[in-house]
């Protein structure tokens, strides 16, 4: 089943301390959604309210329509991972297994998510030897136990190398393409702008924006796309024909403006070139996140408005999530 996390005028104070102030937006369904904000505004208390374990003092979170503590059967509808900590002198297996007997899964899937996580050599080691790294697949690997329709995560790429992050953003599209919820935190835009759909980004307890990545870089003007095909000189042409300006190319990439990268990815398919790159360049795009966090950006206005807008889901074959884990980030 299909479900959108519905966050609506959620508030929550500690003390003086607004954590959360009227905070609205929806994750949806086949997408990943990034949550993003600075250390302290307020995102681990909003998952914290979204799974019941905190309560808020106004406002409401819901997953299909419902709050998570009135789900019939929430552990195998939401799988969540607040945190990377494990007993340190329990084996990975230990953990799976007891968390497995909790959710009410049989044994054999503990393999399963050793093998999706990457952790096979690492189950029968006790956590304490692990990285930080491996604690952050061990705690993905807790949260898709019961395969869930909806995936919550604070910060699962905080500890990974590069590898890994590769790793999890395939395993996440992969787990989007099925048509899950994905809802991940980070306090880096640039850690997950390959692996996001859309965006929510929070300063303070506040939504400072809601809707698609590349709606962010819309509110600071006109946005540079990165493209590259085995046919250069062709995807040239033809994005010249469609009123496109090339501007040269930048690490192998055509450097494009005039068009957004679903209007550059159209315009490729029209004229039969296959793409091996589609991105839109990196410095903007933080410097737009950037403005928003520091209060500076020009969003808050679109913000309600875009936190309302229903995406289609995303389309298209994902890779296979289960290749090649990264060795990189273990001990
Ligand atoms: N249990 C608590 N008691 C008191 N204050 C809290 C509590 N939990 C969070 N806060 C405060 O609420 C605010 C938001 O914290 P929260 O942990 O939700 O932010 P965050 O965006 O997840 O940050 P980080 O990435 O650093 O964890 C902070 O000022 C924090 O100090």
């Amino acid at each position: 089943m299909q479900h959108t996390v519905r966050v609506e005028g959620l508030t929550k104070k500690y003390g003086t301390v607004r954590a959360v102030s009227a905070l609205s937006f929806t994750a949806e369904p086949g997408r990943v959604t990034g949550f993003l904000g600075p250390n302290g505004s307020g995102k681990t208390t909003t998952l914290a309210m979204v799974l019941g374990l905190a309560r808020p003092d106004s406002g409401s979170a819901t997953i299909g329509g419902v709050p998570y503590t009135a789900l019939e059967r929430p552990a195998l509808t939401v799988g969540a991972s607040l945190s990377a900590d494990f007993h340190p002198a329990h084996t990975g297996r230990a953990h799976l297994d007891i968390a497995r007997r909790a959710i009410g899964v049989p044994a054999a899937r503990v393999d399963e998510i050793f093998e999706l996580v990457g952790l096979s050599d690492a189950a029968d080691r006790k956590t304490g030897g692990y990285s930080l790294g491996m604690r952050q697949r061990l705690a993905l690997g807790t949260a898709l136990l019961g395969d869930p329709d909806v995936v919550l995560l604070d910060e699962p790429i905080n500890g990974l190398d590069p590898e890994g992050i590769r790793w999890i953003r395939v395993l996440l599209r992969h787990l989007a393409s099925t048509g899950k919820t994905v809802l991940l935190s980070s306090h880096l835009l640039s850690e997950v702008q390959q692996t996001v759909d859309d965006v929510v980004v929070i300063r303070r307890g506040e939504l400072a924006f809601a809707g698609p990545l590349a709606e962010l870089q819309r509110g600071t003007g006109e946005h540079t796309v990165l493209v590259s095909a085995p046919d250069q000189p062709g995807l040239a042409a033809a994005l010249e024909a469609a009123q496109a300006t090339v501007h040269g190319q930048h690490s192998g990439a055509l450097r494009v403006t005039g068009a957004d990268p679903a209007a550059v990815g159209r315009i490729a398919l029209a004229a039969g070139i296959p793409l091996t790159h589609l991105s839109v360049e990196t410095g903007e795009l933080e410097q737009s996140f950037l403005d928003l966090i520091d209060g500076t950006g020009q969003h808050s206005s679109a913000a309600q408005a875009a936190a309302q807008t229903q995406h289609a889901p995303t389309g298209g074959p994902a890779p296979d999530p289960t290749a090649a884990p990264s060795e990189g980030d273990h001990a």
